[in-house]
């Protein structure tokens, strides 16, 4: 099942457009390439694609992008919401500066890695998604989702996110997966001075290690064997704006100075360059560690830490704030039953006490995810327990024992593995994928088929 409907791809380069395709076939149910700049209004507005994935440059030759950010104005015009992913080349590092000044969402620059590619596209696509989620006046932000939920702990969450916004206060964001924390910071960004300029998110669980420093710094053409053009890092790309540093307890040690430097100085050192770049950026970071592991200087520089967490936002597990289930279940049911053309308005009593008293360990997206689930699987059927496959609160999981034949199902035994590695890691999400050998992204790929 595609998670998202719709992405449009426009390049004049027919190897980009078959790459970019088949990068990113799993994610829509719909991906239409386009390869000239005029048809690409033309699609876009019959469409209302999750995501545009623009090229910056079409004259052959051209490096200077005026082509690509012409054609991002146009289509931002036509569809102020449009989120476009821009993917840039050759260009001088500036090309991706300039198409997030212009209101681009992201970029990617070629060659991209697929997994990198389908981790920006997805993040993007979820953020349209949750920009179209918000009906009018219910927004905690003024474009982002709603911040569901209203028990003593997020009533705290919310306070701290009105008065921490409108500052220049670094904001670390606490919570286990799945309990918002991408959210807040959107909804943090959105209430600043800077909702104007663009929030560049970094996941640093999605990232090979060895690429992390050249992603958030940049570097020079030659610095290394593979840096074939400039390229520019997400910290000089979120200039003006807010950078939100997803997962920042994966960020290497060794790195931990070089980013603690770059935030006290305000300026950048792409790798391989000898000049310092200013940069004027407002972080927001979020970990699902622990605040004893975030206390641990083995794992986490302590003086970064401090430069962080100038304001600190601790998300409850959902199985802390029962009280908000109700709400949440209502608010994506209605949001789930209007996208698959369902009747279902309601929950019975006994399904909601059912989910009421489940623990949640994959908290708010797995609660959406199971919601998703039981719409489509119910029909138009009243909502049952069995149709959100709920797993029983104490996991007794076993793969098999001796006494009973093996279950060889293999949809069956996938669920089991996933579930078992998220619980091994305390449903961290990098670790679990690294245990199951797959990337985040396809991780996320499969507790969202399981309803995990
Ligand atoms: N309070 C909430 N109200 C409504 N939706 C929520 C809430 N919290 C989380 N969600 C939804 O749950 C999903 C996960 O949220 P989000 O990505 O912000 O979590 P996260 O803590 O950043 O997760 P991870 O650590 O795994 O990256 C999203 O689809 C988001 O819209």
């Amino acid at each position: 099942m595609a998670d998202f409907d719709c992405c449009i791809i426009v390049d004049d380069d027919e190897d980009i457009l078959v790459a970019a395709r088949l990068a990113l076939r799993g994610l829509f149910r719909e991906i239409v390439t386009v390869s000239s700049p005029d048809k690409a209004l033309a699609a876009a507005a019959g469409r209302s694609p999750d995501v545009i994935l623009l090229d910056a440059n079409f004259a052959r030759g051209a490096t200077d992008a005026q082509e690509g950010l012409a054609l991002l104005d146009q289509l931002l015009a036509a569809d102020p919401e449009a989120i476009i992913v821009m993917i840039t080349a050759h260009a001088g590092v500036n090309v991706a500066v300039d198409a997030m000044k212009h209101g681009a969402t992201d970029f990617v620059s070629k060659p991209w890695e697929n997994d990198r590619l389908v981790q920006t596209v997805r993040t993007a696509a979820a953020l349209r998604r949750s920009r179209r989620a918000a009906p009018a006046g219910q927004a905690a932000s003024s474009n982002g989702a709603p911040l569901i939920g209203s028990a003593p702990a997020m009533a705290r969450v919310h306070s701290l996110i009105a008065r921490a916004a409108p500052t220049d206060a670094n904001v670390l964001v606490l919570g286990e997966n799945g309990t918002g924390k991408e959210l807040v910071a959107r909804a943090l960004h959105d209430q600043s001075l800077r909702a104007a300029k663009p929030m560049v998110t970094v996941d640093l669980g999605a990232i090979a290690t060895e690429l992390i420093d050249s992603e958030l710094f940049g570097h020079v053409k030659g610095a290394f064997t593979d840096a074939r053009a400039d390229r520019i890092g997400r910290i000089q790309a979120a200039d003006g704006g807010t950078l939100f540093l997803d997962e920042i307890g994966n960020l290497p040690l060794h790195l931990q100075p070089k980013l603690l430097t770059a935030l006290e100085q305000r300026q950048v050192t792409p790798v391989g360059a000898n000049k310092a770049v200013p940069v004027d950026i407002r972080v927001i970071a979020a970990t699902n560690m622990t605040t004893t592991m975030l206390r641990d200087p083995r794992s986490f520089r302590q003086d970064l830490l401090f430069r962080l967490n100038t304001v600190e936002i601790d998300l409850p597990p959902l199985r802390d704030r029962r009280e908000d289930i109700p709400a949440l279940i209502d608010h994506y049911l209605a949001h789930y039953a209007a996208r698959y053309g369902r009747t279902h308005s309601t929950v019975p009593p006994e399904t909601r006490a059912a989910l009421v008293h489940h623990d949640w360990p994959g908290n708010v997206r797995a609660l959406r995810h199971a919601v998703e689930r039981a719409v489509i699987l119910a029909g138009d059927a009243p909502l049952t327990p069995d149709h959100f496959a709920l797993l029983p609160n104490e996991p007794a999981l076993r793969m098999t024992t001796a006494s009973s034949a093996p279950d060889l199902n293999l949809d069956r035994v996938e669920r089991r593995l996933v579930e078992e590695a998220l619980k091994k890691h305390g449903y961290n999400i990098s670790a679990a994928a690294q245990e199951l050998g797959v990337s985040r992204a396809a991780l996320y790929r499969r507790m969202e088929k399981h309803g995990l």
